[in-house]
């Protein structure tokens, strides 16, 4: 480990906020409006008031992708605008599905995009929170931080696991598959080099700069309850650790984090020190009666102090480089769950960042 590092797991002092409008790794408009009102709910304010200095320029803004890939294209028009809750019969001459997978190109080109700011900040020894936006942006946000701490583990907070490959997907959603492309499973390639095949040359071919980065004993699941069939597959024939909410009914949520954290340290490439974490928090994990506006609820989630305390022992750990809050979505559910999931969102960030009880 570097000094540098060292020293920064010792005392973080900076947090850079990560703003990310984006909604195409899913059908629902309104999830890139989450960190939007993440911030101004006062996040910056609040993080400040926890002792960081908080670097927050704007949200990024991803027009600009979309404006090159639609110019790029030979047969380039403009995305129509979604007028409906459902975009995603949106297909654009300059991004045509891949077999299933929607918006493949534009989701690609934001992550890969999101990759570098991340590694960017946290090269420099700051702490990046992404706000999303939807979970397909984790592939950013992975890749970005284990190109700064390559020897980072994942804990995934999630009511799904998110594993999907281009062979397994249901949906076609790719906030349903970031792990897969992540750890560079089979099902991926295959779908991929058969498209090229029949790739007309003027469309890019998405997903080419992800490296397989990440093991899949570098990952621990905690809160899945709606794993698809073929995910489950994935998650048994790669031994991956994941905590349901099976498990953590079975052990209470104390012990599930320790099992997690013990888990991962156990694979640590350097036992003497501990292993840095990045946090990937789907506030879909909670119960949609903690956070009910969120794009794909499921029932049976953790409570509002299980969320929370599996950020505040992170936190505790001293070991946290990089935090996601994903998949808010202010334009579902009344002002009232709308208010109350932003709220959640904030108040998970600040305790994933050192706020305390007492
Ligand atoms: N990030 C999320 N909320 N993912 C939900 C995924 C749901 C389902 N497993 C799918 O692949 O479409
Ligand atoms: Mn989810
Ligand atoms: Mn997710």
């Amino acid at each position: 480990m570097t000094s540098e590092l060292a020293q920064f797991l010792k005392s973080p002092k900076t947090v850079s906020i990560v703003g990310c409008p984006f909604s195409g790794g899913q059908p629902k408009i309104g999830v890139d409006e989450g960190p939007i009102h993440l911030v101004e709910a006062g996040l910056v304010n609040q993080l400040q008031e926890l002792g960081w200095n908080v670097k927050f320029d704007g949200h990024h803004q991803f027009e600009d992708i979309k404006y090159t890939l639609s110019s790029s294209s030979a047969t380039a028009s403009s995305p129509a605008a979604g007028t409906d809750n459902d975009t995603s019969t949106t297909s654009n001459h300059w991004d045509p599905p891949i077999g299933i997978l929607k918006n493949p190109r534009l989701v690609s080109r934001v992550c890969e995009e999101v990759a570098k700011v991340v590694s960017g900040h946290a090269k420099k020894g700051e702490l990046p929170v992404t706000l999303g936006g939807d979970h397909s942006l984790a592939m950013g946000t992975i890749s970005g931080t284990l190109d700064a701490h390559p020897s980072a583990g994942v804990i995934w907070v999630d009511a799904h696991a998110d594993i999907n490959t281009a062979a397994t997907t249901e949906s076609g959603n790719i906030h349903g598959m970031p792990v897969s492309f992540l750890m560079g499973l089979d099902g991926n390639h295959q779908a991929f080099s058969d498209y090229n095949k029949s790739n007309s040359p003027s469309l890019e071919t998405p997903f080419a700069w992800i490296k397989p980065v990440l093991k899949p004993s570098s990952i621990v699941y905690i809160g899945l309850r709606d794993v698809d069939s073929g995910e489950k597959k994935i998650l048994k024939d790669n031994g991956i650790k994941a905590f349901s909410m099976h498990d953590v009914d079975r052990y209470g949520i104390g012990k599930v984090v320790e099992m997690a954290l013990d888990y991962l340290n156990a694979d640590n490439t350097n036992p003497d020190e501990v292993r840095p974490i990045h946090l990937s928090f789907d506030v879909d994990a909670l119960d949609p009666s903690v956070a009910p506006s969120t794009g794909t609820p499921v029932r049976g989630g953790l409570t509002f102090r299980e969320g929370h305390y599996i950020c505040e022992r992170i936190w505790e750990t001293g070991a946290l480089v990089g935090l996601d809050l994903m998949e808010v979505n202010p334009s579902l559910e009344d002002d009232v769950s709308v208010k109350q999931t932003v709220a959640v969102g904030c108040s998970l960030v600040r305790a994933a960042l050192g706020e305390t009880l007492l």
